[in-house]
């Protein structure tokens, strides 16, 4: 069986109906000799009623959490915000740092904390441009010190753990597929891996793409073996810390996968207490 423990701290139902958004961020004063663009992002903290939900994704590459963190941002009506798009909107852009970030990206290795936030930065003022309510934080933060510079500007209330065995995390990684054409992501591993010392087996059916997308599928140029080898032992060296960064702070929730996407999901939305509000959606809908 998965280990689940179910959350019940503020993501209820009741807690995700009264999230009201009023916009929070405000640009302070623009300061030349500011040593990080989240210094000049000023905001106002607000009551979690007054606002939707504030909420991290952890864990390690290949997990799916740009998947679950994209599903949920449907169900609760949130942006789903992950650094590695930004980094890569980046990347494909003919901006001065591209060069300089496609060599830190293809090694393995994190960008520096100055570049990432001035991104995020960025992406959180347009969103607040439009209206935007909340978040899902996905791939930030990385780092005790990211997480310390995000407690000094905005309330988190929820931190998500998603966890799955090394090898099936090398698996799935190699088996990404992005579609060149509409940007979707599937996955082409078949995963079955047999459970030992106690740990449940693991099996993944593939997530193929619709025929249309087929032909246009590519690789990300960081999911070889080597690369992904490396940004698991980042990941394990600078952001495992972090679990116990939240956990102390009574906000972290450890959600051991116990399968694909079919087995997963329903799974997820219990341990979220949000079992109910997807039911009310569908019915909704
Ligand atoms: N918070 C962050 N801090 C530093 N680098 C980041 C951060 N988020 C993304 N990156 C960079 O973007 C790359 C891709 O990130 P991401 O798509 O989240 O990949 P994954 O979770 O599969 O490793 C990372 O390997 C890293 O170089």
């Amino acid at each position: 069986m998965a280990a689940i423990t179910r959350f019940s701290k503020p993501s209820t139902i009741s807690h995700v109906r009264r999230c009201l958004y009023s916009a929070s961020a405000v640009v302070a004063e623009s300061n030349p000799h500011a040593p990080s663009p989240f210094t000049n992002y000023k905001i106002t903290r607000r009551d979690p009623s007054e606002r939707n939900v504030q909420w991290v994704f952890l864990g390690s590459p290949g997990v799916g959490k740009g998947t679950y963190a994209s599903r949920l941002s449907t169900l609760l009506g949130v942006p789903h915000i992950a650094t590695g798009d930004l980094v890569r909107e980046e990347l494909a852009s003919s901006g001065s740092i591209a060069k300089q970030l496609t060599e830190i990206v293809n090694q393995g290795k994190l960008v520096s904390d100055e570049i990432v936030i001035s991104l995020l930065s960025k992406r959180l003022k347009a969103g607040e441009a439009k209206g935007e309510s909340g978040f899902l934080l996905d791939g930030f933060p990385r780092t005790i010190n990211q997480a310390e510079i995000l407690e000094g500007i905005i309330d988190i209330d929820l931190v998500v753990n998603l966890r799955l065995p090394e090898s099936v995390l090398i698996e799935k990684c190699l088996g990404r597929r992005i579609c060149g054409q509409c940007g979707k992501n599937f996955n082409v591993a078949s995963i079955n891996v047999k459970g030992q010392n106690g740990s449940p087996g693991i099996s993944m059916a593939p997530l193929l793409p619709p025929s249309s997308c087929m032909s246009k599928l590519v690789t990300r140029s960081d999911d070889t073996e080597e690369v992904v080898k490396e940004r698991l032992r980042i990941y394990n060296e600078k952001s495992q810390p972090l679990e116990d960064y939240y956990r102390n702070q009574g906000k972290l929730m450890e959600f051991d996968l116990p399968g694909g996407i079919p087995e997963s999901w329903p799974k997820l939305l219990e341990a979220l207490n949000l079992d109910e509000f997807d039911e009310r959606q569908s019915v909704a809908a």
